[in-house]
């Protein structure tokens, strides 16, 4: 569905040169569901807008939908959704008047462009407000008016550039709920941008990771997590009528090899605690506790914080993508 080599953009403002996208090769199967996800600036919606059509590469290529974008731009377009930062049409217009004119840009018949509004007013739990005008929907609405506007096409690919920013976590849930239940009701391959790291976690298939107009990483959420960042366990250990030291060492001396990294703590309350960073942390918690216990080393308290999508970015640039999207 998307073939792209070597993708590149260069602006040039005052003097001032911007390389915001630099040689990136992308593929994206269809069906697929892919997130771009990365900082501020990072070069996603940059790289979302050449693969639209909608701006021109400065070197390097890219097929979308079968057609190259620089060559066959109309033939890109009729195939794809493209819904960008901040749609919502002009915001005087009636909801319904919208949909008709997005179905007439792309040539729908006027029966067809009807009966598809409505289908879509539906599905996106927009029923009822056709003559509302746009500006007098809330957030959450008006953006499931941009995804309706973006299928008005039917089509086979559809591009979403921050779908759920600045929308609250009910109205983000709500969004995400329509869009995957139409994705699958319309066979839909997907590509999307996205700051939030829990949704490019649960909805992407793959992430392809961008900084600073380059792909740092490119692999399901699940190999990004195993390949770049440790899950982190740490045990509680109650020492009992042996020292600090013994329980430590006696521990020690009964972890398995394949821990990356074991640290011990001492916590201002006289707790002492075994931190261990490993790739299975779930798995690795019941045969250490039954290990330790052999060794009579008791476990008090047992925490197991996953490796997130923040550490694999933290691994991979040493900074905190979390920290850069507040
Ligand atoms: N029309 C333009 N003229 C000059 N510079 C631009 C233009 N559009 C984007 N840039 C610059 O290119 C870089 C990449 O921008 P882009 O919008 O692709 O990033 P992004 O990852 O989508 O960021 P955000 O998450 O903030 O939307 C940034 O440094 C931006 O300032």
């Amino acid at each position: 569905m998307v073939e792209a080599r070597g993708l590149t953009k260069t602006f040039t403002r005052k003097k001032e040169v911007v390389e915001a996208v630099k040689e990136v090769d992308l593929d994206v199967a269809d069906g697929e569901l892919v997130a771009f996800l990365g900082p501020n600036g990072a070069g996603k919606s940059t790289t979302l807008r050449m693969l639209t059509s909608l701006l021109r590469p400065t070197a390097g290529s890219a097929v979308v939908a079968g057609y190259d974008v620089v060559r066959h731009p109309d033939e890109v377009r009729a195939r794809i959704g493209y819904i960008g930062q901040g749609n919502a049409g002009g915001y005087s217009y009636r909801v319904g008047d919208e949909l008709q004119n997005q179905g007439r840009f792309y040539s729908v018949p006027a029966d067809v462009a009807r009966r598809r509004a409505g289908e879509l007013l539906e599905a996106l739990e927009l029923s009822g407000m056709e003559k509302r005008t746009v500006l007098s929907l809330s957030g959450g609405q008006r953006r499931r008016l941009d995804v309706a506007m973006g299928l008005m096409n039917h089509p086979g690919l559809l591009f979403l550039d921050e779908p759920t920013t600045g929308l609250d976590p009910h109205a983000r849930a709500n969004l995400w709920e329509h869009i995957m239940r139409l994705r699958v009701e319309n066979n839909m391959t997907m590509l999307l941008t996205t700051h939030y790291l829990d949704e490019a976690d649960s909805m992407a298939e793959r992430i392809v990771l961008i900084d600073h107009g380059t792909v740092i990483a490119d692999a399901t959420p699940v190999q990004l997590k195993r390949d770049f960042a440790d899950d982190v366990v740490t045990l509680g250990l109650v020492p009992g009528t042996d020292t600090a030291a013994v329980v430590l060492e006696k521990a020690r001396s009964v972890l398995p090899a394949d821990i990356s990294r074991v640290e011990d703590r001492h916590d201002a309350d006289g707790t002492v605690r075994l931190v261990l960073a490993t790739n299975h942390g779930p798995d690795l918690v019941p045969p250490v506790l039954r290990a330790l216990e052999q060794v009579g080393v008791t476990v008090g308290s047992a925490d197991v914080k996953q490796a997130s999508l923040d550490d694999v970015f933290l691994n991979l640039t040493g900074r905190s993508l979390r920290e850069e999207a507040a």
